[in-house]
């Protein structure tokens, strides 16, 4: 309802100007003392240099820190002051006798004088009842127990150009007409902050225990991407003092992805959350400059191969290279370099023997079990250095004691000449071993150290997997002999170039063998279309991070690399997450009904689905078109009516997505005279207002307002990996659909319902 035509319209409209004046007036207090805490820290480092400084440093420190806290809180006043809140809740608690008003944004804010709410954070445990509770007897929780009482008004509040435009009541009938009119947006004003649209599902999810891993099977397009972001500032707003921004890590799929999703963070007022890809981790966890084939190359490969019985070969080399087998092999390679790593010697000085190999064993292998292998080495060579120096002392003590005695002895010899050839020759020998000692002293550590092997973890990674007869003495019972082959001949030739694939294995190594390069402090990981990674990338994250708390979101009905990702939840649980809680989302926010119908036909008729398939919310739009084709020019022709028609209905962005990166470069050498197009890759970031055309495995993740799917040069095949590809293609747009191919076949729509879709030629 417009908000003038509002029963309550001045009361909200009072309201309104006061939380923005009382705004005004923050922001008015925080510049300043930003000006005051300046002029402070200005003088304190002019005080620094006089005689007692000490007084100096407490005040600047002081006085960075209040500055530090008033522009933050600026910046948080500034982001939110022409919209300071999105809805209200009129909640009376059982013990209360009338109800309190609380108005929901993005921050909260409180009457400095009365201490009352002005505004409550969308975070904070009442603000639940806002996104979950229906009117009537609602509930929430509280650190020691559950509030209960009456929840009589939910209100929303549309606010744009500063002023309020829509004031909307919401009770059991009505539909959010908040959400229908977002999702009815382009896509450059989507996937922002959806706070206010929150839906109960996804609450769940973003307010789920903190404490226990979470994994999310959730359809196309509902939100999951949008809520991984939105649980981190949760987990920011609810734990602050533990999970610092910092200690919280982002995994995605890609550069282009993490640009796509960069304002979204600040919107929300978190910064400086870690954000990289699974690759880039691994890369700065060994430190050195790795090449890795990407993984849609081994996808690509895949594709691209037409021998079937060689296209099964590579996915199971592929899906036991990322198996929890691979792993095992790799951790029993691992024992045995450990047991073999220790000299079986004493540690001796000259003729002493100063640790039996015995105790060294036992130190390296069962008291610094704690350290990584290699680090054990220096622990072991500082204990023996330090022992040598006890030892040293006393040893010569020793010598000095034993010759002096001698010489002593020999001072009682009668004959002169022979006493004093004997005390002689008794102080060189004792000068000779003294000397002797105190270099076997200085060297023995060094050369007892030097006798363990110095590898790198790519010598030990390839010692193992170009022997066969290593892979047969650490592989799994009856691993095939033809993986076996395939393993040894995957390694490249080039020391630092490998597989996706490797990855895992890699970093386990290093993990165990020398402990990781990088800093690790991360408490919580959010890992985003989890159903690419394979069961040892999870198992390996996990025991480098230290930690338990991951939020894993994916679609198994998207894994296009299911080869080697993720094919069942359970496993994932059953085998590295036990304690995992797990949750699914089944409605679908993105796209019309009309296109969710098609691609739900598509994924349904062509393969054997196992997760629930998605329920699009309530948004119509046009029926998705098939555009059949006869030769180039045909195809020129409809792509640059379909950009045509698009731009006249007003949407801003348009893909055209083909099977391959190949088949996409001959759709960009066919277009590119005809209309302004760009070839997108996974490093580029987007470019909106014009045609992006990119391979399908590219876009997932992505949203588009217009799509078109392109067979042109190729086809896409019934086979699970085609049919996955082309349901995330059909599940990226946000209003149009178009499919563009010579034969229905082609596209996976021949045998689908025909009144699904728009049937042109
Ligand atoms: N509650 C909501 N209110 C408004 N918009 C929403 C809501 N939930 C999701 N959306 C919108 O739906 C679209 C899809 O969200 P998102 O990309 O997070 O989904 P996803 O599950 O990660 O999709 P996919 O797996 O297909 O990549 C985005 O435009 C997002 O802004």
């Amino acid at each position: 309802m417009h908000a003038k035509k509002h029963p309550d319209y001045i009361a909200e409209q009072d309201r309104f100007v006061f939380t923005k004046s009382y705004i005004q007036l923050l922001l008015e207090a925080a510049r300043n003392n930003e000006t005051e805490y300046r002029e402070h820290i200005r003088q304190a480092i002019m005080n620094l240099n006089s005689g007692d400084s000490s007084l100096g440093y407490i005040s600047l420190l002081t006085n960075a820190k209040f500055l530090e806290m008033t522009e933050r809180e600026h910046r948080h006043l500034e982001r939110v002051q022409h919209r300071p809140y999105f809805a209200r809740i009129d909640f009376q608690n059982t013990s209360q006798s009338a109800p309190e008003t609380l108005y929901i944004g993005k921050i909260s804010l409180f009457d400095r004088e009365s201490q009352e709410d002005i505004i409550v954070d969308w975070r904070s445990p009442i603000a639940n009842v806002y996104y979950d509770g229906r009117l009537g007897r609602v509930s929430y929780e509280v650190e020691d127990g559950m509030i209960e009482g009456d929840l009589s008004l939910k209100r929303q509040y549309i606010i744009e150009d500063g002023a309020l435009q829509e004031i909307r009541d919401i009770d059991i009938t009505t539909k959010d007409e908040l959400l229908q009119q977002s999702l009815g947006g382009n896509a450059e004003s989507r996937l922002t902050e959806i706070v206010s649209t929150i839906q109960e599902e996804q609450n769940r999810i973003i307010r789920a225990d903190l404490y226990h891993p979470l994994i999310v099977q959730g359809v196309a397009g509902s939100g999951k991407t949008t809520i991984a972001l939105h649980r981190i500032a949760y987990y920011i707003y609810k734990h602050a003092q533990y999970f610092a921004p910092e200690s919280m890590m982002i995994l995605a799929p890609s550069k282009l992805f993490l640009t796509y999703i960069s304002d979204v963070l600040p919107e929300l007022g978190v910064d400086q959350v870690q954000q990289t890809t699974f690759l880039d981790f691994v890369t700065e966890c060994i430190n050195v400059k790795l090449v890795f084939t990407r993984m849609d190359e081994a996808l690509v490969d895949l594709l691209q191969e037409e021998d079937m019985q060689a296209k099964r070969e590579k996915e199971r080399l592929l899906s036991f290279k990322g198996s929890l087998p691979f792993a095992k092999m790799i951790s029993r390679y691992m024992q045995d370099i450990e047991r073999s790593l220790l000299p079986q010697e004493d540690f001796c000085i000259g003729t002493l023997t100063v640790y039996k190999y015995e105790r060294l064993r036992r130190l390296f292998l069962y008291e610094y079990k704690y350290l990584p292998v290699y680090k054990r080495i220096d622990k072991l060579k500082r204990v023996l250095q330090n022992h040598v120096k006890a030892k040293k002392k006393e040893m010569e003590a020793r010598i000095i004691e034993h010759y002096d005695s001698k010489i002593e002895r020999a001072l009682l010899i009668r004959d002169a000449t022979r006493r004093k050839e004997t005390v002689i020759r008794l102080m060189d020998k004792k000068e000779a071993l003294l000397k002797e000692f105190q270099k076997e002293c200085r060297t023995a550590v060094a050369s007892y150290i030097k006798k363990f092997p110095k590898k790198d973890v790519f010598s030990y990674y390839k010692e193992l997997l170009q022997s066969a007869e290593n892979m047969r003495k650490y592989g799994p019972e009856g691993l095939s002999e033809t993986i076996i082959a395939n393993m040894t001949a995957s390694l490249r030739k080039r020391k630092f170039h490998y597989e996706v694939g490797d990855a895992a294995a890699l970093l386990y190594l290093q993990h165990h063998l020398y402990g990781v390069k990088k800093n690790i402090k991360i408490k919580s990981i959010i890992i985003d279309e989890a159903q690419d990674y394979t069961l040892f990338e999870m198992f390996v994250l996990k025991k480098v991070c230290g930690t338990e708390l991951f939020t894993i979101l994916g679609d198994l009905s998207q894994g296009i690399h299911g080869y080697r990702g993720i094919k069942d939840w359970d496993l994932l649980i059953k085998r590295i997450f036990p304690k995992a809680n797990y949750l699914t989302l089944q409605s679908s926010y993105r796209t019309t009904i009309e296109i969710m119908n098609v691609a739900n036909a598509v994924l349904t008729g062509h393969s054997d689905v196992r997760v629930p398939i998605a329920i699009p919310v309530v948004r119509h739009g046009n029926r998705p078109v098939f555009q059949k084709y006869e030769g180039a020019a045909a195809l020129q022709e409809a792509v640059e009516c379909f950009v045509k028609e698009g731009k006249q209905h007003g949407f801003k962005s348009f893909a055209l997505l083909g099977r391959t990166k190949e088949e996409c470069n001959e759709l960009y050498l066919l277009l590119q005279e005809k209309l302004p197009c760009a070839l997108m890759t996974e490093q580029q970031e987007l470019r909106h207002n014009m045609l992006s055309i990119l391979p399908v495995h590219v876009a997932k993740g992505l949203e588009f307002d217009c799509v078109g799917i392109v067979s042109y040069k190729e086809r896409f095949t019934k086979d699970e990996l085609d049919v996955k590809l082309m349901y995330v293609a059909m599940t990226r747009p946000l209003h149009q659909l178009t499919v563009f191919a010579q034969q229905e076949e082609d596209v996976l729509l021949n045998s689908i319902d025909h009144s699904l879709l728009d049937w042109q030629s």
